[in-house]
């Protein structure tokens, strides 16, 4: 008899935030100890909303403290997790306005703005490659065509 076996991957929680600062660029952070860039955010803790989570990691990662009223909903999407090749990352996305100064603390080892119409070369993690990105060009095209 043929063994079967089940090995779904092993899903990730986390709350992640698409920044966007007003002349259009976005900013991506390196954790500690890692090579890629990803979304500012991380883990959803139990019996935290996601939204909850975010704006406490956001606090903890760039000392930034906006309003849930200022976080703007962009769904519920899966990607590959960055280093747990067996892991994806089910991420709730949320979109935040904002033009203060960041300040890297915690686990954030850099923090880069990535400016529309240019091109930088580093790694980025699934989730920001393949979602993010394009989303924030969308976005960006959505900002233009209001103008
Ligand atoms: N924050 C964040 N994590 C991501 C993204 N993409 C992605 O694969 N991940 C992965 O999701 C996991 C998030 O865990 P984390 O370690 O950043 O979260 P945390 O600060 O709440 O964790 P900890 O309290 O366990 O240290 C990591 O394995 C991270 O590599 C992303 O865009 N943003």
């Amino acid at each position: 008899m043929s063994e079967h076996t089940n090995q779904a991957a092993r899903r990730i929680r986390i709350a992640a935030a698409l920044i966007m600062r007003s002349d259009g660029a976005t900013l991506l952070v390196r954790k500690k100890g890692t090579d890629c860039f990803m979304q500012a955010g991380g883990k959803i803790d139990a019996g935290e909303q996601p939204l909850q989570a975010l704006a406490r990691e956001l606090c903890e990662e760039l000392s930034i403290q906006p309003t849930l009223a200022e976080f703007q909903t962009l769904g519920r999407h899966t990607a590959p997790a960055a280093h747990e090749p067996e892991a994806v990352v089910c991420a709730d996305l949320f979109l935040l306005r904002a033009d203060q100064a960041v300040a890297p603390a915690s686990e954030i080892e850099e923090c880069i703005w990535l400016e529309p119409g240019k091109h930088i070369a580093i790694a980025m993690a699934p989730l920001t490659q393949d979602i993010v990105i394009p989303l924030w060009r969308h976005i960006l095209k959505q900002d233009a065509e209001k103008q």
